[in-house]
């Protein structure tokens, strides 16, 4: 979910690691030379959606790579498609709560400049919920803990699961 750590945490993790990070949105704002606002502005949620989709079909064929993606990525059927194949997905839980706390202020994230975004982060949390959980292999639950014990919680987790590679 948008305020989960996605970003931050992605980014420690690769640097610890010593493999490439992309952030899904960071690219597509590279790429287009707008904002993620200016992107919704102008072509709507559908029109960011098939750029995400274009993303994350070119990210997922990297290897050793650690790739955030934007919170809404799992509305879409063929990114939960490539995630799942390409990919081991993990899934950053964290109550909506604090996914308010710490999106509050900031006006980067489109869907949430409504009138009651506390809301609208616990609507999108019960609909995203069970998709998160259907793409997800590994299920991190994450609260109070700082972005550092949040790596340490994925790098726990990876090290006792591994996924056979995909077939061609
Ligand atoms: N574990 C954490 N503890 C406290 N603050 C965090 C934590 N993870 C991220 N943050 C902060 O929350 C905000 C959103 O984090 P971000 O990585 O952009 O989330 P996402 O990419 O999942 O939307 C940022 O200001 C970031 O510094
Ligand atoms: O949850 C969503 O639908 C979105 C999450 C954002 O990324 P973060 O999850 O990194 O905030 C960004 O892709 C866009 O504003 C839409
Ligand atoms: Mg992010």
């Amino acid at each position: 979910m948008m305020g989960a750590g996605k970003t931050t945490v992605g980014k420690e993790l690769a640097r610890r690691h010593k493999v490439r990070f992309a952030d899904c949105d960071h690219e597509i704002v590279a790429r287009t030379g707008v904002s993620i606002p200016t992107i919704f502005e102008i072509e709507g949620e559908a029109g960011f959606r098939r750029r995400e989709t274009q993303m994350i079909d070119e990210l997922t064929r990297e290897s050793d790579i650690v790739i955030a993606t934007g919170g809404g990525v799992v509305t879409t059927p063929a990114n939960r498609a490539l995630m799942h194949e390409r990919g081991i997905v993990i899934y950053l839980n964290v109550p909506p709560q604090i996914l308010y706390e710490r999106t509050r202020h900031d006006r980067n994230r489109p869907l949430l400049q409504v009138d009651d975004p506390r809301q609208r982060i616990i609507d999108l949390h019960h609909q995203r919920d069970p998709l998160y959980r259907e793409v997800a292999d590994l299920v991190v639950d994450g609260g109070r803990g700082n972005p550092g014990t949040m790596v340490r919680l994925v790098e726990a987790a990876l090290q006792h699961f591994h996924k056979s590679p995909c077939k061609p």
